[in-house]
């Protein structure tokens, strides 16, 4: 439950430092010297909100809880934020996971305060930004746990750190004080080490199955949103083509090693909005020569030789990736999940919504965008057709009829997919679905793009050893969660990095030693070249943010996106006239998608596509497209061979 509240101290502009922003919301870190606050942020809401929202109701020192009268004009505001998160994002997200999303504290606010505020931190804001100032009609604004800083053993939570006054010998919850003792035989994080926080937007997880996807989009089935996207975006920003990134977030979720350090590399390359890393809370610019700072974090030493930045650069960006990578597999459970949610959540995709729409305001339906109370029956809804799913796989029965009985709000998935993707029948399938059913799947396709949209913060600070790290067969560390009085648990993760002094002379065996308190110097034994190996470290915490509703107005907005992209995507293809749209046209006739399955025809695409391409489609298309699915890429590669 999110309490509201007014706190004098913190209405003072000089206790407010710029951290970041992006398109609705500011977000401000404390930086005054009362240690209570020490690790917190402020989320101000952006302007283009609702400006003429106003509720002067005295709720001051409340609690709010889903009960707590929202008017409709207030949906779009930090209060209803809050309420969506506890109500709506927790639930779906279940116990363990739901941890990662950071308690809040509703502030209350004052226009003055808010333009003071947009004042001091203009000049720290980016300039494509600044088209957005702050709301200052808002009445309220977040508190919540700064995800960049780690948290110390038995940290207190939010409300009881905020709130009550510190205890007599409390330490700062600051990088520079030292942590509080435990009682746990976990080793803390040493109080000096730096904290490394690396942030992903990793988009859209999956490949959509809908079969409201109409034949002249069927590239949908085979190219992930945000593949397609690059390019709309570059066309939309005239970027050059060089500097459309690599990254796809299937390859992130494969759980490839080689697919994910591919991804991982592309986004350093062109990190956009989907990675920012912070030193010490602080975001580091990704500009040349960025990885010198993370030189100490790695404990990489400068190199004695002519090229002695790019040797140390290429080393710490390897145990950038590599740190990433680990610990992206040790919380599979997380990105799975994420994928899951976002999939099941968008089955009709946005062609489907739109007609879904449509058909509600052609029947002058009353859709609106739900109250707290009816975001949670949405979410039971959506939880209860997930359970008969499940039940009618696991007893595999096929009889739709069992199914049709427990659904409230819809036909059964089965019935859902089965149909003909063409026009009459969707037309009879929308015709059958009732009001409810219909908004349902309105209401959950929102929700999925709220988790479309969030992005995950690892924040990770040197431990003293590798106590209470867990391997697997594979040598991975494996979550390890600590103590249950830990407000925010953290896990541990070792890697192994290339030793820097393995570079300038040659190792023997007996140069095994110890050298620092976080890291021991290994040599594999496998390695023909006998490399050094130095094993470090860390523990982790894991946050998710931006969480925020997504509204009914934006339907029509995210229609018109989705056709532009896929029609630019076409263009684009077409226009670079090179080996994916033969491909595409090979996998259209394998698949009879759009057309009647030909596999001579499609063989004789197949076979032309690889008469000349360029390197970046055809990345794409190995990892994005075909090459997603193991069955197709099984009859590709035949093709091929
Ligand atoms: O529609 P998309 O996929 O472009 O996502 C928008 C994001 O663009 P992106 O593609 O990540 O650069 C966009 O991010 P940027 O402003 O581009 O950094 C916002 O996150 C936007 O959400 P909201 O309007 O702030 O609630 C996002 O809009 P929603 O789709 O989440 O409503
Ligand atoms: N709790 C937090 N701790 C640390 N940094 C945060 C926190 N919340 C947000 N940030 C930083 O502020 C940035 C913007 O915050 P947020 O994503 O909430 O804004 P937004 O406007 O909703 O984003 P979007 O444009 O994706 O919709 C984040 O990308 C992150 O760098």
């Amino acid at each position: 439950m999110t309490r509201i509240e007014s706190i004098p101290e913190l209405y003072s502009v000089k206790v407010w430092h710029f951290k970041a922003e992006g398109n609705a919301n500011i977000i401000l870190t404390y930086n005054g010297e009362n240690e209570k606050f020490s690790g917190i942020v402020i989320r101000l809401r952006k302007s283009n909100y609702d400006e003429n929202d106003s509720n002067d109701e005295d709720n001051e020192n409340m609690e709010i809880d889903s009960t707590t009268t929202i008017t409709r004009d207030s949906k779009d505001s930090p209060i209803f934020s809050c309420l969506y998160i506890d109500n709506v994002v927790k639930p779906l997200l279940g116990e363990s996971i739901g941890e990662y999303v950071g308690e809040t504290i509703l502030l209350k606010v004052q226009p003055k305060f808010l333009k003071e505020l947009s004042n001091s931190i203009r000049r720290f804001r980016s300039v494509k930004r600044l088209h957005k100032d702050i709301d200052f009609n808002q009445q309220y604004a977040i508190l919540t746990f700064d995800q960049t800083q780690f948290p110390l053993i038995n940290s207190p939570t939010l409300s009881s750190s905020v709130l009550l006054p510190p205890p007599p010998s409390s330490p700062a919850r600051s990088l520079s004080s030292p942590a509080r003792s435990s009682s746990s035989t976990v080793p803390s994080p040493p109080i000096s080490s730096p904290t490394l926080s690396i942030e992903l937007k990793p988009k859209w997880l999956f490949l959509p199955n809908s079969p409201f996807i109409s034949s002249q989009n069927s590239i949908k089935f085979q190219t992930c949103r945000f593949c397609m996207h690059k390019y709309y975006k570059q066309k939309d920003n005239k970027i050059d083509q060089s500097l459309i990134t690599g990254y796809c977030p299937l390859d992130l979720v494969s759980f490839e090693n080689q697919r994910m350090k591919k991804s991982i590399e592309e986004l350093f390359k062109s990190p956009d909005n989907n990675l920012k890393i912070f030193l010490q809370g602080e975001q580091v610019p990704l500009e040349k020569n960025w990885q010198q700072q993370l030189s100490e974090f790695f404990e990489i030493d400068a190199f004695n030789s002519p090229d002695g930045n790019q040797s140390q650069n290429k080393l710490i960006m390897d145990s950038i990736v590599k740190l990433l990578t680990e610990t992206i597999l040790a919380e599979s459970s997380l990105f799975n999940h994420l994928k899951y949610l976002q999939r099941t959540l968008d089955e009709s995709d946005i062609e489907g919504i739109h007609k879904l729409y449509l058909n509600q305001q052609q029947r002058k339906s009353n859709l609106s965008d739900p109250t707290i109370e009816e975001w949670k029956f949405v979410v039971e809804n959506y939880k209860q057709r997930i359970r008969n799913l499940r039940n009618h796989n696991h007893h595999n029965n096929h009889n739709n009829n069992n199914n049709y009985q427990n659904y409230h709000h819809y036909q059964n998935h089965n019935n859902y997919h089965n149909h003909n993707n063409n026009q009459n029948n969707i037309r009879e399938m929308i015709g059958n679905m009732n009001n409810s059913q219909i908004q349902q799947r309105i209401y959950e396709f929102l929700i999925s793009t709220t988790f479309k949209d969030c992005s995950i913060i690892f924040t990770f600070k040197k431990s003293s050893s590798s106590q209470g790290v867990v391997h697997d067969d594979n040598n991975r560390s494996k979550a390890a969660k600590i103590s249950p009085v830990l407000h925010k648990p953290f896990k541990n993760i070792s890697i192994l990095i290339p030793s820097s002094s393995s570079q300038s002379h040659s190792p023997s065996l007996s140069q095994l030693h110890s050298s620092s308190s976080s890291r021991k110097t290994y040599f594999l034994k496998d390695s023909n070249s006998k490399k050094e190996f130095n094993k470090i470290h860390f523990n982790y915490i894991c946050g998710i943010i931006d969480l925020d509703p997504k509204f009914i107005k934006k339907i029509l907005y995210y229609h018109h996106l989705d056709l532009k992209i896929v029609k630019n995507y076409l263009k684009h293809l077409n226009d670079n006239r090179n080996g994916e749209i033969r491909k595409y046209l090979g996998y259209c006739y394998e698949n009879g998608i759009g057309i009647i399955k030909d596999e001579a025809k499609s063989f004789q695409w197949f076979l032309k596509s690889t008469e000349r391409g360029n390197t970046i489609e055809q990345y794409n298309l190995g990892h994005c497209g075909i090459g997603t699915n193991k069955d197709e890429e099984k009859t590709f590669q035949r093709f091929l061979s």
